[in-house]
């Protein structure tokens, strides 16, 4: 049933309109991208930065879903002033009709307009975004010498999240990979991956993880000795340091990795609303360090001060829990 149709539950409506908003704001991203004008400014700090493609996307998200869902709450990365969309223009999502097969399970097919929190991240991996462009006017080609990779390959660690609460909990989400198949110059770019918790899951293929490795995946740009405290304490075959934590969460959906762990305070309720509900519609666990569950209801403080936790379908969170050292536990304090 295409979730336009009258009488689909409003929260797969909500999740099949958010695909094609996340879609629109994809082009965004890499429209600017192409143009080379990042317009980049410092917030929190140099860490913390902020280019015109997350403006620019935040407020062609933010606007199409105050349209269509004026009644939810919508909180959004880049806070309240990039919010009016300049162009006057608001993306209409209702022509897209590409996804189906959204299924609702009963006990939230009821859920209220009202009821509903937006928790948006406009561009996530902002780091990974700037350094590629920062790559390409230095005119790096193959191999970057300061990173070791392709300045290329940052871009795919760049995703669009839109996570969906109702009861302070995270229900639906989406998560759009802008630069998906970059490595195929003249290919159609970009994917999408959807789910809503106890219904179902579309977008990409599902894959386990491989037996009899341990592949850990953390940042790459916000590391901390307690960071890799943690690291260390589940004893990885392998650690993959990638930027993003929706990219990061694709990795344990699409089998690149066992668990996902950031020990640090830096995240927040818009990095993780859409990977926890998507990940845990596909069987998946996403907590805090400690293993509690992480609240999206309005008033919930936007840092996600104890950290993150989220393990692939089929690994034992409890097991990962309880490896992690009692003085990473202490050092993260709600
Ligand atoms: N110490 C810190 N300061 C600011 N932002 C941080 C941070 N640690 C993590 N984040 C944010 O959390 C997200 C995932 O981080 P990472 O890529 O390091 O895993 C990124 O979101 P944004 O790119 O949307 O800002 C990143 O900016
Ligand atoms: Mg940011
Ligand atoms: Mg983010
Ligand atoms: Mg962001």
């Amino acid at each position: 049933m295409s979730v336009a149709a009258k009488g689909a539950p409003l929260l797969s409506r909500v999740v099949g309109y958010s695909v094609a908003i996340a879609n629109n704001a994809g082009n965004i991203i890499r429209d600017i991208m192409k143009k080379g004008e990042l317009g980049i400014v410092e917030k929190e700090s140099a860490q913390d930065l902020q280019t015109e493609a997350d403006r620019a996307a935040q407020r062609s998200i933010i606007t199409a879903l105050q349209k269509y869902f004026p009644k939810s709450t919508i909180i959004g990365e880049e806070g309240e002033e990039e919010v009016k969309d300049l162009s006057g223009q608001v993306f209409d999502p209702t022509a897209d009709s590409s996804v189906s097969g959204i299924t609702c399970p009963s006990h939230l097919t009821s859920v209220a307009e009202e009821e509903l929190v937006i928790w948006v991240d406009p561009l996530d991996g902002t780091a990974e975004y700037t350094q590629a462009h920062e790559c390409r006017i230095s005119g790096h080609l193959g191999v970057c010498k300061t990173l070791g990779v392709s300045c290329e390959s940052l871009l795919d660690h760049v995703t669009v999240l839109i996570g969906i609460a109702s009861g302070g909990k995270a229900v639906g989400g989406v998560i759009h990979q802008p630069y998906y198949n970059y490595q195929n110059p003249g290919s159609k770019l970009g994917r999408t991956i959807w789910g809503i918790v106890g219904g179902s899951v579309g977008g990409m293929p599902l894959t386990a993880p491989p037996d009899g490795k341990l592949i850990v995946t953390t940042t790459r740009s916000h590391s901390s000795s307690t960071v890799n405290d943690a690291i260390a304490a589940l004893s990885p075959t392998e650690v993959l340091r990638v930027g993003g934590a929706g990219h990061k969460v694709m990795m344990l959906l699409e089998g690149k990795a066992h668990v996902y762990v950031f020990a640090s305070p830096g995240c927040k309720k818009w990095d993780t609303c859409a990977p926890q509900a998507v990940l845990e519609a596909a069987g998946g666990v996403l907590s805090d360090i400690q293993g509690k569950v992480i609240p999206y209801h309005a008033s919930a403080p936007h840092r996600n001060s104890t950290g993150v936790l989220a393990s692939a379908a089929g690994q034992d969170h409890q097991a990962f829990l309880t490896k992690i050292p009692q003085h990473v536990k202490d050092n993260l304090k709600a």
